[in-house]
């Protein structure tokens, strides 16, 4: 059984003094009259996994590629292991790796001879392909075509030959987008595997699981901008309230959203029951944010019974990236 657990933390990033590998100083880049990343600064340190999180459109891709020397910025600058992404592009090639798109893969040549033909672009040495290959879970698959393997198999082997020439950093652009659930988890047991051996990684994804599990510091974008920029834990912990209460009512007034009048009256009655610090209501549902949950939720049924609602769905869960992204934004991170 594949695990895809973040152990506790014994890789070399330390505190806030850990070194870091790339600077970000008011990147932008516009098209047309749209700004589509809007000056941000950010610095990933050495060895740790860099989650960029946020919707489609939110700017991760055009952000990766202007560190990855791919786009060019319209202002300010990107500095990979010192190098500067403008002006120094051939240095920054030899440190990053990139993550290319399955789709654009040979389809005709086996995994042994692709991964061969890679490792001969580079004047660097560059890593044993079998011991490689086995080490992303191909073994097997050495002399079958590349056409032939498994979406999962491609996202694997598009790992292997980002690293071929060892690289010090690595850029996954949403490696698991697509994937069935066994397959993303063997992906991110991979991506943690390459941070603990000392690689560096930046990562986009709109999935929050995914950026909780293995990303040692979200950075939350949204708009070309970032909304908010820390651990996994800390971004959760910085919500007023740790728990949320979700239900739904039968349709009616009180369902009928937000912005009825007499949603808005039960909006105001429900945030009176005790230790409720905030109410949103989201794709139908209500959802009481709470740090004391076990009074809120007795509240709640007392209240219920009282009014004489029928709660459906009833549901408690812990506040999650989503809910950060929600009190950053307004908005949700999935799509509407
Ligand atoms: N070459 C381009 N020309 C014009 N607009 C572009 C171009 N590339 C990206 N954009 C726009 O820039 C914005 C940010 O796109 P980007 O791909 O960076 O977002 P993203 O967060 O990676 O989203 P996704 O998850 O959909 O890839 C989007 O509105 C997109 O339409």
């Amino acid at each position: 059984m594949e695990t895809a657990q973040k152990t506790e933390r014994q890789h070399p990033v330390g505190g806030s003094e850990a070194e870091a590998i790339i600077e970000v100083r008011g990147l932008t880049k516009r098209y047309g009259g749209d700004t589509v990343v809007k000056g941000i600064d950010f610095d990933v340190k050495r060895g740790e996994i860099f989650g960029l999180l946020g919707p489609n459109g939110a700017g991760k891709t055009t952000t990766m590629e202007m560190i990855e020397g791919l786009r060019r910025p319209d202002d300010g600058y990107a500095r990979v292991a010192g190098y500067d992404t403008r002006s120094q592009l051939a240095k920054v090639k030899e440190v990053i790796g990139v993550q290319l798109q399955a789709t654009s893969l040979f389809d005709l040549l086996t995994v042994r001879e692709i991964t061969r033909m890679y490792a001969s672009f580079y004047n660097t040495p560059t890593v044993p392909i079998e011991p490689l290959l086995e080490s992303m879970i191909l073994g097997d698959k050495l002399n079958g075509r590349v056409k032939h393997l498994s979406g999962g198999q491609k996202q694997r082997l598009a790992i292997a030959l980002a690293i071929v020439h060892s690289p010090q950093v690595v850029f996954l652009d949403e490696p698991t987008t697509g994937l069935d659930p066994q397959a993303r988890r063997t992906l991110w047991d991979i991506v943690l595997r390459l941070r603990d051996e000392g690689k560096t990684i930046v990562l986009s994804t709109h999935y929050m699981d995914e950026a909780r599990i293995l990303a040692d510091r979200i950075c939350l974008m949204d708009q070309g901008k970032i909304v908010a920029l820390d651990t996994p834990a800390n971004l959760i912990s910085s919500l007023a309230s740790e728990s949320a209460i979700e239900f739904r009512l039968p349709a009616g007034d009180h369902a009928a959203g937000a912005d009825h009048p007499s949603a808005e009256r039960l909006a105001e009655r429900l945030e009176t029951i005790d230790g409720v610090r905030r109410i949103e209501f989201r794709k139908e549902s209500w959802v009481l944010y709470t740090d004391a949950l076990q009074r809120s939720l007795t509240g709640l049924i007392a209240f219920a019974e009282q009014e004489g609602l029928a709660l459906t769905d009833l549901q408690t869960r812990t506040a999650t990236l989503e809910d950060v992204f929600i009190q950053m934004t307004g908005r949700s991170l999935r799509e509407e």
